[in-house]
């Protein structure tokens, strides 16, 4: 029996990993044994994978949102080999989704909820927490963050709420010693540092509605700190990462934590290299595959292991790039899932998007088994999959 393993990210606003997973393999027929792994690089649906492999429970924290108000946020809860883990999702509780951007959402946003949170796991008596980062509402440099950690400021006359904005100074010594009892892992999901012209300010900053004004003071601000911080810790936050979710990656860093790449954490947390063992053919996928994608998304990611072990892998995606660049060498076969023209909207609505999934799964399995009846074999691990 040939073994079919789908492992296909979120198509962001779309479709989830699970439901494009299943949608897929019901485009294969019985003929095939079947492997739905729900995967996630960091971003949305890192938790759902997570729990897709381990089971947990999704704690509700009472946290403080991006401009101050009140938020109940989700985190996971769960074990790994005994060991007791949170993964905590950054987008849930400062999201872009959870604020309106603007200039004056990115003047007076602040990440203290997710120190909150952080502190939240920590009583929970974990022993490691990932968090994701990526897609945020906040550029402060993760002093909020810090701030809600145990961090102080020294304010200076402005009164926005930003505390990067408001930031002359930042003490690191009384930071909570339940940090100390926990490792911190931070799944960024750029390599950007925390200032200059590719810094989180500069390159993320109009993403969340700041102006060209706000951004340059943002950006001198995140420079003054990580001098500051150099001088009076001798640590240097412009490591790759520190500039993810409005440098978060830094507060990350400056608390102890280690800044990790996020599709191959999420894969070596569930064990995805073990689960895809004596596959014959591997799917996989994201909303769309373009220039990112070589960023260390999904597709890329189970592209290096289908590569690893020679397994034949194709692509699925709601939309493409005409030219996938040297990304074509390591994923040749991607196919749009799209039947036909319809707007945006209509092309993302979950259902159709389901469909669209299964039939074409359906055109792959069928090729697949048409390979099979001509040559008597099938295409397996050390044998090209043919792509014409
Ligand atoms: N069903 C669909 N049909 C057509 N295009 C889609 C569909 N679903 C998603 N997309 C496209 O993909 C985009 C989202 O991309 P994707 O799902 O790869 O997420 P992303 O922005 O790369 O973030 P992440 O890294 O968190 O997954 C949407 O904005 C849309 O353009
Ligand atoms: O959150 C953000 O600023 C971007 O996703 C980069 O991390």
């Amino acid at each position: 029996m040939m073994k079919i393993v789908a492992a296909i990210d979120s198509f962001k606003g779309s479709a989830t990993s699970a439901e494009l997973n299943q949608a897929v393999l019901s485009g294969f027929s019985d003929q095939w044994e079947k492997c739905s792994i729900p995967i996630a690089d960091g971003g949305e649906g890192s938790m759902a994978a997570v729990f897709a492999a381990f089971g947990g429970n999704y704690e509700t924290v009472p946290v403080t949102d991006p401009l101050g108000g009140k938020l109940q946020a989700r985190m996971l809860v769960t074990k790994i080999k005994e060991e007791k883990i949170a993964l905590i999702e950054s987008a849930e509780v400062i999201g872009l989704q959870l604020v309106e951007p603007s200039d004056e959402t990115s003047r007076n946003s602040s990440s203290f909820g997710l120190g909150q949170m952080v502190l939240a796991a920590c009583r929970q008596g974990v022993k490691k927490i990932y968090l994701t980062l990526g897609g945020s509402g906040t550029s402060d440099g993760g002093v909020g963050f810090l701030l809600a950690l145990g961090a102080t400021i020294q304010r200076n006359e402005r009164m926005e709420n930003n505390p990067l904005l408001q930031a002359e100074s930042l003490e690191l010594s009384q930071l909570n010693p339940l940090l100390a009892q926990i490792d911190l892992f931070a799944l960024a999901d750029v390599t950007n540092p925390y200032s200059g012209e590719q810094g989180f300010a500069s390159v993320f900053g109009s993403q969340k509605g700041a102006t060209k004004e706000t951004i340059q003071q943002l950006d001198q601000q995140a420079k003054r700190l990580a001098e500051h911080i150099k001088r009076t810790t001798g640590i240097d936050l412009e490591v790759p990462g520190s500039g993810a979710a409005g440098g978060l990656g830094g507060g990350v860093y400056l608390a102890g934590g280690q800044l990790v790449p996020g599709f191959s954490t999420i894969a070596s947390l569930i064990g995805f290299e073990e689960k895809i063992k004596g596959a014959d053919l591997l799917i996989t996928g994201e909303g769309r595959i373009d220039g990112q994608t070589a960023r260390g998304k999904v597709p890329y990611g189970v592209a290096l292991l289908a590569q690893k072990r020679q397994l034949p892998i194709v692509a699925i995606c709601g939309s493409r790039t005409e030219r996938l660049g040297e990304l074509s060498q390591l994923l040749p076969t991607v196919f749009s899932i799209q039947q036909g023209p319809v707007s945006l909207a209509e092309a993302m609505e979950k259902k159709r998007t389901l469909i669209n999934a299964q039939q074409t799964a359906q055109a792959i399995a069928g090729l697949v088994e048409q390979w099979q009846k001509k040559t008597g074999s099938v295409p397996s691990e050390g044998t090209d999959f043919p792509t014409k």
